[in-house]
């Protein structure tokens, strides 16, 4: 049976970045990805957009919404302190296998959780059987017309509080129109877009920061 793409990123990553060093393992990703095959990673271009988020907010509790092949947890997880911990739900079994490895091989498995199964399942359980109070930072980069059902669950969840941030991918490209209709116009969150290019290509992108008001 013929490898998947995202079989030949993680042999890549396995060949040719350094085991237990994030950076390596992002930069291996990188090279691939806009060298030989386009994958739907944040990318390094956006990805300072993320790390600069994360830094400034300091997460103890982060999630992220759609992991795919472990990118943007090891992007996320490299920048958190001792103690903090990323939440990352992967609905689709054989993403979150690779996933499983990236996260292992970049050595950040101690503070990154990946749960499988789709984020509506996963979002009311985070609670009672993850053990979430509320969530400082969430990184919604699954799918698009998931992004405003998924933040309505989240509030409905009582995982928001006061301050929380939310950061959005694709704001152009994809798009995820109905989020932006959503979370523009609700005076419980305020918000800010940052032009940016979608990963790899010379084509416009955007990211959505959104802080919870409470
Ligand atoms: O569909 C996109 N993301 C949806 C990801 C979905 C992930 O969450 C569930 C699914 O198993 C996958 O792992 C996407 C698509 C493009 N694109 O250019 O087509 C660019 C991006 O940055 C994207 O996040
Ligand atoms: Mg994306």
């Amino acid at each position: 049976m013929n490898q998947s793409k995202e079989r030949r990123i993680l042999n890549f990553v396995l060949q040719n970045a350094v085991r237990g060093d994030p950076c390596s393992v992002m930069e291996t990703i990188d090279k691939y990805c806009s060298e030989k095959e386009w994958a739907m990673n944040v990318g390094d271009v956006k990805g300072v957009i993320l790390d600069k988020t994360v830094e400034e907010i300091n997460p103890k509790v982060a999630l992220e919404l759609g992991t795919y092949c472990g990118y943007s947890a090891v992007r996320i997880a490299r920048l958190l302190k001792a103690g903090a911990c990323l939440l990352t739900v992967e609905f689709n079994p054989e993403f979150a296998a690779i996933a499983k490895q990236m996260i292992e091989f970049a050595g950040v498995q101690d503070k990154v959780k990946l749960l499988e199964g789709p984020s509506e399942v996963i979002i009311p359980q985070l609670k009672k059987k993850y053990e979430v109070d509320t969530l400082d930072f969430v990184f919604v980069d699954h799918w698009k017309d998931r992004y405003a059902p998924d933040t309505i669950l989240l509030q409905e969840c009582s995982l928001l509080r006061k301050g929380s941030v939310l950061l959005a991918d694709n704001i152009i490209f994809p798009g995820a129109p109905e989020f932006v209709k959503y979370i523009r116009n609700n005076p419980r969150f305020q918000c800010s877009t940052y032009p940016s290019y979608l990963e790899y290509m010379k084509v416009q992108d955007a990211m959505e920061k959104a802080v919870f008001l409470g």
